[in-house]
C-alpha cells in the first residue's frame, strides 16, 4: 500500500506541489494525469525518494519512505523513467539482470537459478527475449523501453512507478504493454503508479486517476468521475468531447480540430439524380449518418445515398443504399431544415426514408428522428411497416433540438407517404 499525505515541495526557490494526498492499493493501477508542467514527474520523483518534500509524508506499507535503507527501497520500489538517457554497452539480458541486483546477497552478488527464471519470465512477457544477446544501443527506442520495463518487473517490486510507459511505443506495443502490466499488477499484487499523457489509454487501463493542475489536485477518483468533459476542457484548455468507448464502459476523449468555416451549402434536390436504374444523392461533403435496414447501416460518415431499382446495379456497396421499385415511386420534398427522399421498396408495403438535416444533431436528436420517422411512416401507411430509415446530417451550423426535428419529420413523412400512396394503391 502506498500512501501520500499532504505533500508540498518542488525545487529550490520554486514550489511545485501543494497539498497532494492519495493512496494506491496492491493490485491497483493508479494513473497520474495533468497538463505539461503540472507536477506529475515531480510527484513521482518524491515517491521514488529522488526528491525530498518540504512537508507531508509518503508511506509504503505503513512505513515512512525516509525510514527505508537505500537497498530496502530498491527492493520494493522500481522506477521506469520517461526516457532512459544513459544507454550503456550492456546486452539486453545483462540489463534485465540488473533488476535482480537488490535481491542478491554477498559482496559479489550473482544471479542464481531462481533469479534466472524471473529474468527469463520478465523478458518473455515484454517480448525482448528474442534479442537478449543484442547490445542495448543497437535497439530502437520502443524496444529499449520494453527492456527497461522487463528490468523493473524482474526486480519484483511492491510499488512500480512509471513515467509515460508507452512513450516511444507503436500502437500494438502500447496495448500489449498495458495489457501485460494490468495482468502482472493483479497477479503479483503490485501497486502501480503511472503518469499518462494519453487520457484515453489511462481511461482504458487505470482503476483510479489523479488529475493535477498547477501542482494541486483538480480531481481524484474513478475514471468516469475524473474524465468529465467540462473539467478536462478546463484543465487542458482545449476543445474536446467525451464519448463512451464503443466496446467497453470507459470514457474516451475526442479532440475537436478548430472548426473549418461553416458551409452555407444546403442539402436539397439539387444534389439528387434520378435515372431508370437509381435515385442517387451525392453530398459535396460527408454527412453523419444513422441508418437502419440499409446497406451501410449503423453510425458513420457517408456522402452517397442510393435507392436502386435493379439488383444489377452494383455501385450500391460503397454507399448507404436501399432497394426500391421504380422512379415513379420516388418522392422528395425540401422543408425548412430537412430534405426528405422517400421510395416504395421492393415489396409494396415497404417505404424507404432518407432524411437529410441541414444542422447539428446530438445523438439523442438522431434517435428521436428515427423514432419520429418510424412512427409517422406507420401512421401514414396504416401498417407497422418496414423499410430503411436513414438520418443524415451536415453537422454544421446551429444545433437542431430532437423534439423539433421529430416534429419536422412527422409532418414531412406524412406528406410524402401521402404522395406515394396516391401513386400506388398497394401501399
Ligand atoms: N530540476 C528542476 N528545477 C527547477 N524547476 C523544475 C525542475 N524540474 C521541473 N521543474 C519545474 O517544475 C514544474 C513541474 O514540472 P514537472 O516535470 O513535474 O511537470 P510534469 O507535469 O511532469 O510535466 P510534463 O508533462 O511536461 O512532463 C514545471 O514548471 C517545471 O518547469
Amino acid at each position: 500500500m502506498l500512501q501520500v499525505k499532504g505533500l508540498y515541495g518542488g525545487y529550490p526557490g520554486f514550489r511545485v506541489l501543494e497539498n497532494v494526498t492519495f493512496s494506491a492499493a496492491p493490485g491497483e493501477l493508479f494513473g497520474i494525469l495533468g497538463p505539461n508542467g503540472s507536477g506529475k514527474t515531480t510527484l513521482l520523483k518524491m515517491i521514488s525518494g529522488l526528491l525530498t518534500p518540504n512537508k507531508g509524508e509518503i508511506l509504503i506499507n505503513g512505513k515512512p519512505l525516509q525510514n527505508y535503507s537505500t537497498k530496502e527501497l530498491a527492493k520494493i520500489t522500481a522506477v521506469l523513467p520517461q526516457v532512459a538517457s544513459e544507454v550503456f554497452a550492456y546486452t539486453v539480458r545483462e540489463t534485465v539482470s540488473l533488476g535482480r541486483y537488490a535481491h542478491q546477497r554477498g559482496l559479489f552478488g550473482r544471479t542464481d537459478s531462481q533469479d534466472d527464471l524471473i529474468i527469463d519470465e520478465a523478458m518473455a512477457l515484454t517480448g525482448v527475449k528474442i534479442f537478449q544477446d543484442k547490445l542495448l544501443n543497437e535497439l530502437s527506442g520502443g524496444e529499449r523501453q520494453r527492456v527497461f520495463l522487463a528490468q523493473a518487473l524482474a526486480q519484483e517490486p511492491k510499488v512500480l512507478l512509471l513515467d509515460e510507459p508507452t512513450n516511444h511505443l507503436d500502437l500494438s506495443f502500447q496495448k500489449d504493454l498495458l495489457d501485460l502490466l494490468k495482468k502482472w499488477t493483479l497477479e503479483h499484487e503490485l501497486t502501480v503508479v503511472s503518469i499518462f499523457h494519453d487520457l484515453n489509454l489511462a481511461s482504458l487501463y487505470c482503476d483510479r486517476l489523479l488529475l493535477l493542475k498547477d501542482g494541486q489536485i483538480s480531481a481524484i477518483g474513478k475514471t468516469d468521475d475524473v474524465l468529465e468533459e467540462e473539467r478536462i476542457r478546463e484543465v487542458y484548455k482545449t476543445t474536446l468531447e467525451v464519448q463512451p468507448h464503443p466496446k467497453v464502459p470507459k470514457p474516451q476523449m475526442i479532440l475537436l480540430p478548430e472548426e473549418e468555416e461553416v458551409s452555407t451549402i444546403k442539402i436539397d434536390e439539387s444534389f439528387l439524380e434520378i435515372t431508370d436504374d437509381f435515385a442517387e444523392l451525392i453530398s459535396p461533403f460527408p454527412l453523419k449518418v444513422m441508418a437502419a435496414s440499409a446497406n451501410g447501416a449503423g453510425i458513420g460518415w457517408h456522402s452517397r445515398f442510393i435507392m436502386y431499382f435493379s439488383d444489377e446495379f452494383n455501385e450500391k456497396e460503397s454507399a448507404v443504399a436501399m432497394p426500391a421499385t421504380n422512379p415513379e415511386l420516388v418522392h422528395f420534398q425540401t422543408y425548412e431544415q430537412t430534405f426528405i427522399l422517400a421510395s416504395v421498396g421492393r415489396t409494396q408495403d415497404v417505404v424507404n426514408l432518407c432524411i437529410f438535416v441541414n444542422g447539428n444533431l446530438s445523438d439523442e436528436a438522431y434517435l428521436q428522428g428515427i423514432i419520429a420517422a418510424s412512427e409517422a411512416r406507420a401512421l401514414a401507411t396504416g401498417k407497422s411497416g418496414s423499410g430503411g430509415i436513414v438520418i443524415a446530417s451536415t453537422q454544421q451550423g446551429n444545433p437542431v433540438e430532437g423534439e423539433m426535428l421529430g416534429n419536422f419529420i412527422r409532418e414531412g413523412v406524412r406528406e410524402i407517404v401521402g404522395k406515394l400512396k396516391s401513386n400506388n394503391d398497394l401501399v
